[in-house]
């Protein structure tokens, strides 16, 4: 294990109401609250955890959702490392929403490449089952058709994967850093420290 953390920036997007405020408090605080405010702006909090052997300090974003508070998030977007992108399973609206917030996020955020920037999908409020709007199968296909991204179905009231969402969130991180880091490696130089033919160019 390596002694030293790795901080990664997250951020939460997604409708008014889905519950990114509750996810981000269950998972730091473990507490769940029926009677939350809306937020203003944005929110943040960290975690520090270990993902398969790396310490990492997870500084989550919590952002408001609501469409009169755009220009006090979108300036949050820079520097993020992986998007949560939420919508609540009761509330068709906000799943149909999910491709907004996806432009919403890759225009503010102006990553550096955005076919590889890492989006997780989460649909919350599971534990409404009896008042569900938008069906497992459906979210999984809209993931499947938006980059395969990873897909959970969490409930913040219940603490149902919300775990396992966060840690979804810094494996897909660490996996493109992983990629990353080895096709530099494997552009500069080999192990037996011989550069490798420079690309020919036309100056
Ligand atoms: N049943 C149920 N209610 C939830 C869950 N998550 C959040 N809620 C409730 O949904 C309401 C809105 O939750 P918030 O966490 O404030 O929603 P938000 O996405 O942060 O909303 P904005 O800050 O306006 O963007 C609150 O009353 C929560 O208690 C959940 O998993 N299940
Ligand atoms: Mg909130």
């Amino acid at each position: 294990m390596s002694g030293k953390s790795l901080l990664l920036k997250v951020i939460l997007l997604g409708d008014g109401g889905v519950g990114k405020s509750s996810l981000m408090n269950r998972y730091v605080t473990d507490r769940f609250d029926s009677q939350s405010f809306h937020t203003i702006g944005v929110e943040f909090l960290n975690r520090d955890l270990e993902v398969d052997g790396r310490l990492v300090t997870l500084q989550i974003w919590d952002t408001a959702g609501q469409e009169r508070f755009k220009s006090l998030r979108t300036p949050f977007y820079r520097g993020a490392d992986c998007c949560l992108l939420t919508f609540a399973v009761d509330d068709l609206q906000s799943f149909h929403n999910l491709g907004c917030w996806k432009k919403e996020f890759m225009y503010y955020s102006d990553v550096r490449d955005p076919e590889r920037f890492p989006f997780v999908v989460l649909g919350n409020k599971v534990d409404k089952a009896s008042e569900r709007e938008v069906g497992e199968d459906e979210a999984r296909a809209w993931c499947q058709e938006n980059g395969a991204c990873p897909y959970f179905e969490t409930s913040a009231k219940d603490d149902t994967n919300v775990g396992a969402a966060f840690e979804a969130a810094v494996r897909e991180v660490l996996a493109g850093e992983d990629q990353l880091d080895h096709a530099l490696l494997s552009s500069a130089i080999d192990l037996h420290g011989n550069r490798k033919a420079p690309r020919s160019s036309c100056c």
